[in-house]
């Protein structure tokens, strides 16, 4: 890994958890991927072919600076989605220090507006980390804007089971997908859409 992003990952990393014990408001936390994930996530990057990958819930852009440190020189780019207006400006900071701006574009809008105006099969990668609650509505629009044989990568499968469970469920009873929950930092699931 680049020297100065993996400097600047643990300054991030090390900000959301101060932060996320300090404030009280859901809003204001960070809510990071575990570093751990952001390993994982690597894993899954380096050994495909992966282009053109879709990030839903930025925040700050810890997890969009894990995935787009593995495109630098490439042509591959991350497409991210966040609402917040202050985590929006935290992610540019970020993204800028990184010295990623041209391998990620980021949407400042809401996840289910931004994806009704994807064409189909647009991404080879997503990785959904968001407001649970939507998750299974977004499913629809998801699974159109992923290519066939790619995989969607879900945080908090195992942290927060109760809210994703019906998601679980719904991905569970298709057969056109393959899905795993492995214990990898908070819980991900893996589906495959075949
Ligand atoms: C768990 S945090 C993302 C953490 C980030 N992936 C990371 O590991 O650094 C979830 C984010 O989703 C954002 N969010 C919630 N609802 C959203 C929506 N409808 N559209 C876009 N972003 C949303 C929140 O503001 C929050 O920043």
């Amino acid at each position: 890994m680049h020297t100065s992003i993996e400097n600047l990952l643990n300054e991030i990393e090390s900000f959301g958890l101060e932060n996320d014990n300090i404030v009280k408001e859901d809003r204001l936390k960070m809510k990071n991927i575990t570093k751990d994930t952001g390993q994982f996530l690597t894993l899954l990057l380096k050994s495909s072919k992966v282009k053109n990958v879709l990030e839903v819930g930025t925040s700050n852009g810890y997890s969009t600076i894990w995935l787009a440190r593995n495109f630098i020189n490439s042509d591959a780019h991350v497409t991210t989605v966040e609402i917040d207006d202050r985590k929006i400006t935290m992610a540019r900071d970020n993204f800028r220090k990184a010295n990623l701006q041209k391998y990620i574009t980021l949407h400042h809008e809401d996840a289910g507006a931004f994806l009704k105006k994807q064409a189909n099969e647009t991404f080879d990668f997503i990785f959904l980390d968001s407001d649970r609650s939507h998750y299974v509505g977004w499913w629809e629009d998801l699974n159109r804007v992923l290519q066939r044989n790619s995989l969607m990568i879900v945080d908090n499968a195992n942290s927060h089971r109760e809210e994703v469970n019906d998601f679980i469920k719904l991905i569970q009873s298709s057969d056109n997908h393959d899905s795993l929950i492995v214990s990898v930092g908070k819980g991900v699931l893996i589906i495959l859409k075949n």
